[in-house]
């Protein structure tokens, strides 16, 4: 199942383009978090997918959308800052390796204008950007999705799917982030959480995701045997 999520979309004349988008490319559900454009107008953009978008999911906040869904991957242009873990990214290319594992997939976009937020993208197991030119990598919203959504469709029914069911990742994530809890030293960095999780669900990368791991091992080992000695 492939859910795509817009968050507070603007443009009447994008989301109509999605909406064909998703008729295109076989998207089961179209999510509207807060639509900030006139989605009648926006009827007269999506073509065929017109019954996409009348029959698109509006909700009124970011929660609401994710709900139910297995993997989460946010989007945006800004991406791979040095030591901002939030902002590391999969490329479009490798999203059909971690989608492959889950039965309920979304796809998050964000405001033209200003993108997804930190928080929102934090919500997300995975944040995915599209590589474009370095001096001008941000897409035009629509155009995003269809890169998107035209990387999954490439590889439909050639990828194995091994499915870890939605509840297993459910308790992975749960657990994850209580051990995390147990072991954060500030509120504000959830850089430790998100790259474990990250690494449990699609393994360690490279050197960046092994040192997060292990810090996040060291600090629960430290925790543990601190809290057995008292
Ligand atoms: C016009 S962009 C907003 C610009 C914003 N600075 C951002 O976070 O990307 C609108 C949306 O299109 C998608 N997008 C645009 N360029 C992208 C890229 N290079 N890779 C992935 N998503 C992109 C993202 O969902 C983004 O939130």
């Amino acid at each position: 199942m492939l859910r795509v999520i817009l968050v507070e979309p603007e443009g009447e004349y994008n989301v109509g383009f999605i909406a064909r988008l998703c008729k295109n490319f076989c998207v089961d559900e179209l999510y509207i978090v807060n639509p900030k454009c006139d989605l009648k107008e926006s009827l007269k953009f999506s073509a065929k997918g017109y019954d996409i978008l009348n029959n698109a999911i509006i909700v009124n906040n970011f929660d609401d959308a994710i709900k139910g869904l297995s993997i989460k991957i946010a989007t945006s242009s800004i991406a791979d800052y040095e030591g901002d873990i939030l902002r590391k990214s999969i490329k479009s290319w490798e999203i059909n390796d971690i989608i492959s594992k889950a039965d309920k997939v979304g796809l998050i976009f964000g405001r033209e204008s200003v993108g997804l937020t930190r928080e929102e993208i934090s919500k997300c197991d995975f944040l995915l950007h599209i590589p474009a030119n370095p001096e001008y990598p941000v897409l035009n919203l629509s155009h995003a999705v269809g890169i998107v959504l035209y990387e999954i469709w490439k590889t439909k029914g050639k990828i194995r799917k091994k499915y870890v069911s939605y509840n297993e990742l459910l308790l992975i994530d749960k657990y994850t982030n209580i051990l995390y809890n147990l072991i954060k030293k500030t509120n504000g960095d959830y850089s430790l959480y998100l790259a474990m999780k990250r690494a449990l669900f699609k393994g360690v990368e490279d050197d960046e995701d092994a040192k997060i791991i292990v810090s996040f091992l060291r600090k629960l080992y430290n925790k543990i045997t601190h809290d057995e000695k008292e």
